[in-house]
């Protein structure tokens, strides 16, 4: 036994020589994530051998995890091929999803192969913004004034300071927000193939110090909250974060009855009087059936930030009853994606995004994540389609009877 393996270190922890998460400076990761282990079986009782089991050297997952224990494997499955006519993904996708929900996916591949049946669906990214809002204390009103005044006249100030921190992000705009002695400046900027949280923070600090040195305002938090990260907020839903997609489909009468045994009018009364005017009468952001659930499990698949599913379930859902067939279309308004960065370079996920087709920069740079952001919004189409068809026709506690336990 030498004093660098795993049971040594978990020894030399618990007598207080190392901190729980000092291993790596003394071991291999892969050896560090055993000692921790070892460690807390000792204290736990529990077996860790299932979360010691994991596909991916330790060492991969540095950047992304602190006291690194192991994996948690969630399974994963495809839904497809599903065609799209986008702004920036062009042809037929299988889309990896993970979950533990049974029958999702059996619902969205419903869904997907009745959009395929009807020809593909359609998707655009039509805005994309990833925001930071710092917030400054100021001494009242008049002094928060111009402190505003300063900020819309200097925005190219501002761009330089923030876009020396990086070679890809853009400042877009930057928009001042007062109540009472605060003021607050929502940046937003282009951040191409990267979700941009990391960039856009490192990027507004340096612009935060010019607004202080060239200003009486004093920076008090570099996010105050109007960003919005993470949190339900309707300026999201209002001005949209990261990308603003939208995906519709026309799926002629019959293939309705066919694929999703309902009826046109059936999913259209439904979509109204569940995902409108039942979601208005909640108060809802969300006017959707379940589009977290597609957000969510290709955000576990592809390595994007989990928590961020809170922005991507801000999404309108529409069903219109047309003469040629059901028009639907689903508009998500802040759904935060990147195909660069964060959790995207995971060996599981990286293997994900590229089973998509669109793993790691793009070209043009954004036109990844702008593909990435267009069939998650189609396939949350397809979730919103096939869950609406089961709602009609009274299929949904029977589905999950059979499948989802
Ligand atoms: C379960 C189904 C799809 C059966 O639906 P079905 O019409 O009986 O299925 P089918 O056997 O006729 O097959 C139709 C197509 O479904 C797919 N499909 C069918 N089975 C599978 C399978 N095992 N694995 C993969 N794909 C499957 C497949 O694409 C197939 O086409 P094919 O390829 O054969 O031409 C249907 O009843 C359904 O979609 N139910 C709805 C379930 C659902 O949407 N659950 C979502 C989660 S609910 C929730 O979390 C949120 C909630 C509900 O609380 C939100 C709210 O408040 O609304
Ligand atoms: N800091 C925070 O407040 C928060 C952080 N997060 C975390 O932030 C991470 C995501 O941040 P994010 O900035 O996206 O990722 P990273 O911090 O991993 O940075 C990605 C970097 O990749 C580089 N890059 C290379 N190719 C491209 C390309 N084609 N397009 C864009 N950038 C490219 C850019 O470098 P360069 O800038 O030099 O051009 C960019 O800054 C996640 O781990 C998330 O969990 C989440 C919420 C808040």
């Amino acid at each position: 036994m030498t004093d660098t393996d795993a049971e040594t270190l978990a020894e030399r922890v618990r007598e207080g020589e190392l901190r729980l998460y000092e291993l790596e400076e003394h071991a291999d990761a892969e050896t560090a994530a055993a000692a921790r282990r070892h460690l807390l079986a000792e204290e736990t009782g529990v077996d860790l051998d299932v979360i010691g089991e994991y596909a991916f050297d330790a060492a991969d997952a540095e950047p992304n995890i602190e006291n690194m224990i192991g994996a948690a494997q969630i399974p994963m499955g495809v839904v497809g091929p599903l065609p799209i006519d986008g702004g920036a993904a062009a042809g037929e996708h299988y889309l990896p999803l993970a979950t533990t929900e049974g029958a999702l996916l059996a619902s969205v591949n419903r869904g997907v192969s009745t959009i395929r049946n009807a020809g593909g669906a359609t998707a655009r990214v039509l805005k994309s913004g990833m925001t930071r809002a710092p917030v400054f204390r100021v001494e009242d009103v008049a002094e928060a004034g111009e402190v505003s005044a300063w900020v819309r006249e200097n925005v190219d100030r501002l761009a330089d300071a923030a876009e020396s921190t990086t070679s890809h992000g853009e400042l877009q705009d930057v928009t001042p927000y007062v109540v009472g002695d605060s003021v607050f400046l929502r940046f937003s900027y282009d951040t191409k193939d990267a979700m941009g949280m990391n960039m856009a923070t490192i990027a507004t600090e340096a612009a935060c110090e010019v607004v202080e040195s060239e200003t009486p305002a004093d920076l008090v938090a570099l996010s105050g909250n109007l960003c919005s990260d993470k949190k339900p907020a309707a300026i999201n839903a209002i001005e949209g974060r990261g990308r603003t997609v939208s995906a519709d489909v026309l799926i002629p009468h019959e293939q309705v009855e066919e694929r999703l045994d309902t009826t046109t009018a059936a999913i259209a009364e439904a979509n109204t009087r569940k995902n409108l005017v039942g979601s208005a009468k909640a108060g809802a952001l969300g006017f959707n059936a379940h589009a977290a659930n597609v957000v969510a499990a290709a955000f576990l698949a592809m390595g994007q930030d989990a928590a961020q599913v809170v922005e991507g379930s801000n999404a309108i859902t529409t069903v219109d009853a047309r003469e040629d067939g059901l028009y639907a279309s689903v508009t998500i308004a802040s759904l935060e994606v990147g195909t660069v960065g964060g959790g995207t370079g995971l060996p599981t996920q990286s293997e994900a995004l590229d089973v998509l087709g669109y793993g790691g920069g793009g070209d043009p740079a954004g036109s990844n994540a702008d593909a990435l952001a267009e069939v998650i919004a189609t396939g949350a189409l397809a979730g919103e389609l096939s869950l609406l068809a089961a709602l009609s026709s009274r299929h949904l506690s029977s589905a999950h009877a059979e499948l989802g336990r």
